[in-house]
């Protein structure tokens, strides 16, 4: 089965305190979500959240069951967001082929027997990036392009964080169960994503970072607002974010980034702002 798997555990941030670089690494930093025909995944029990990539090369990858789902199917009881991040593709989704172009979006429901990644005709590199959470209800498998995202502008040059937000699984999009995606990206000359931080104490997050040029990198700060930690993050790795963590991170250059959430809401605008100052 070309599938790899890790659980990552939930964290109490008061042992949060305590964890040096490599701890910090180990348990929120996912560094290697792409392997040739093959599908990276983390489950973590942050609001079971699976944290996925998917880079089918030479035939279609099946998203497979595995052992911690107990599970015939992957989303015998879960929904799944997935984001095209690479050449234009396709996905079949029981038998149904649905051509994704870059940064488009499918939302698939549960109950879903078969998906299958395939790599571009032109044989261009192709990589899916995806988030899949535990699911009650089925609702329809549904594609969403770019231009049907809920777009918000926010920040400012002065700020360095001049930025656009795109909701794109969100409830006034597509209906999901729990989950909730976008795509965030950063302006020429910005660096700063998520300032004002904040937390979401009902939801945890995923943060995904990618199109960060050769030899940049983003430091991706986390933690409670007044016991806050780095890491070092590179090109096309994620960081998980526990409930109680600001999420928020500055690069030498200019990035996009995926988000996703589950948990308690669906509501996006469920925020505690942090006012910068209070950081510590
Ligand atoms: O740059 C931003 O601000 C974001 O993209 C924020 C995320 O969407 C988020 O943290 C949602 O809770
Ligand atoms: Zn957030």
């Amino acid at each position: 089965m070309a599938l790899h798997h890790s659980t990552r555990h939930a964290i109490h941030p008061a042992d949060f305190k305590g964890y040096d670089t490599a701890q910090l690494r180990e348990h929120f930093l996912i560094e290697d979500l792409f392997q040739k025909d093959s599908i990276q995944l983390t489950y973590t029990l942050f609001d079971r959240l699976i944290i996925g990539g998917v880079q089918p090369v030479t035939g279609p990858v099946r998203l497979d069951s595995f052992p911690t789902l107990r599970s015939e199917n992957f989303l015998d009881r879960r929904e799944i967001g997935i984001i095209n991040i690479s050449a234009d593709s396709t996905i079949t989704v029981d038998g149904e082929e649905i051509a994704l172009k870059n940064k488009e979006a499918l939302y698939i429901g549960k109950g879903v027997r078969e998906v299958l990644f395939h790599p571009a005709a032109n044989g261009a590199d192709t990589r899916f990036y995806f988030n899949s959470a535990p699911a009650h209800h089925t609702y329809p498998t549904r594609k969403v392009q770019l231009s049907e995202a809920e777009t918000v502008e926010l920040g400012s040059l002065e700020t360095s964080n001049a930025r656009t937000i795109r909701k794109v699984l969100i409830n006034s999009v597509v209906e999901t169960c729990q989950l909730q995606m976008g795509i965030t990206e950063l302006k020429t000359g910005s660096v700063w994503n998520t300032m004002p931080a904040h937390t979401h104490d009902r939801r945890m997050e995923a943060y995904f970072y990618f199109e960060l040029p050769q030899d940049q990198s983003v430091c991706h700060f986390m933690g409670e607002p007044q016991e806050t930690r780095h890491l070092w993050v590179q090109n096309q790795q994620a960081i998980i974010s526990p409930p109680w963590s600001i999420h928020s991170g500055a690069g030498t250059s200019n990035y996009t980034f995926i988000w996703g959430m589950a948990g308690e809401n669906l509501d996006y605008n469920d925020m505690d702002k942090v006012a910068t100052p209070d950081l510590k």
